[in-house]
């Protein structure tokens, strides 16, 4: 699949003066809930009203979505308030009813994302649809995985087409439900920048209090819109209770949030960053010589290694380096996540320098 200026028309087409919203509750309720949220959303900056009403849960027993019934409510958002709605689809069955129920646009969730064989059956399903069609990263942090469900959707002929940035599991503990991996995401928009790429602060942070914070780092890094969960009474909502934000914080938060310009063309700004930026050159050359300086003392360790038999792996020495590095980077304003994973690196490719020699 290769990048194409087709792909971002639909959203082009909107001609928005602020980022794509969707919004709306985690899951359809009961059609009285729905109604509600969507008149309260109806003349705010909410181009698309979501509500999921299949949910795909972790363990069974939990609230599972109203079902086909919720695309009569959907269609009932459409009549009464004008927008424009949406929902999850996870199989063929739900593409052929969403398709005949008029459903505005679908998205594929992340449970989904991660099968081939069920991105490839809602593929066919989709099969020549003008609807935009928008597609979550898969649970695992698999950029590969992701843009192959994209192609899959793409080559069966949808045209229209978009990616939700939900982040990503990990079994360690974080302050994110979901690691939000933003390199991922960066390297998703170098790869296909005219994919509207929209980011879902809601189930990245999996608490409202962070969603903003969220929305605005999505927006600085040229995330084209955001999914935000919407619920009037979001501490009683059937499904992810505590991420859900009411309609006028919604409006808050659309109000706060900083969309900033690609550039600007002002000489004097434009100066100071050349400078700035001449710099940076400087310096990320002598950084790579530094770490080249680093290999070649660690190949001289590796020789002595080879030639007593000692083991590649020092825990004790490595963990006094980094707990030094820790406290060397906090006093030059660098943080304890970046340096750990920055040394984890550098030891990582000294020690395959070292398995080089030992074993060469
Ligand atoms: O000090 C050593 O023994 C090294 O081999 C160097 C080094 C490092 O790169 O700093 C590499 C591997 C060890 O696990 C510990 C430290």
């Amino acid at each position: 699949m290769e990048n194409k200026k087709e792909m971002r028309a639909w959203l082009d087409d909107m001609n928005l003066d602020h980022p794509l919203v969707v919004a709306g509750p985690c899951s359809a309720e009961t059609e009285e809930q729905v109604l509600k949220i969507a008149h309260e959303l109806k003349d705010t900056d909410v181009n698309y009203f979501r509500a999921g009403i299949w949910k795909p849960r972790t363990r069974p027993g939990m609230f599972e979505g109203v079902g086909a019934l919720g695309l009569k409510w959907l269609q009932k958002v459409k009549k009464e308030t004008g927008m424009k709605v949406c929902t999850e689809v996870a199989n063929a069955t739900h593409v052929k009813l969403a398709l005949e129920h008029d459903i505005d646009m679908l998205w594929v969730g992340a449970r989904s994302t991660v099968s081939p064989f069920i991105m490839q059956e809602i593929a066919d399903a989709l099969q020549g649809t003008d609807k935009p069609v928008l597609i979550k990263n898969p649970v695992n942090p698999d950029l590969a995985l992701w843009l192959g469900g994209i192609e899959r959707i793409y080559s069966s002929g949808v045209k229209n087409i978009g990616a939700i940035h939900r982040g990503f599991s990990t079994y360690e503990k974080s302050k994110y439900r979901n690691n939000p991996e933003w390199q991922l995401a960066i390297e998703f928009q170098n790869k296909f920048p005219d994919i509207p790429l929209i980011n879902d602060p809601s189930h990245i942070t999996g608490k409202r209090d962070m969603v903003f914070d969220i929305s605005q780092a999505a927006l600085d890094l040229n995330f084209d819109g955001l999914m935000i969960e919407t619920h009037y009474d979001p501490d009683n909502a059937w499904s992810d209770a505590a991420q859900q934000v009411t309609p006028s914080s919604l409006v808050q938060i659309m109000r706060d949030l900083k969309i900033r310009k690609e550039t600007d063309a002002e000489v004097e700004y434009q100066n100071a960053l050349n400078n700035l930026r001449a710099k940076i050159d400087v310096i990320d050359n002598q950084i790579i010589g530094l770490l080249g300086n680093r290999m070649v003392a660690s190949d001289g360790i590796g020789a002595l290694k080879k030639k007593k038999n000692v083991a590649v792996l020092q825990s004790k020495r490595w963990n006094e380096i980094l707990g030094k590095m820790v406290l060397e980077g906090q006093d030059h304003g660098l943080s304890e996540e970046f340096i750990l994973k920055m040394f984890k690196a550098i030891h990582q490719e000294s020690i395959n320098h070292q398995e080089k020699i030992i074993n060469g």
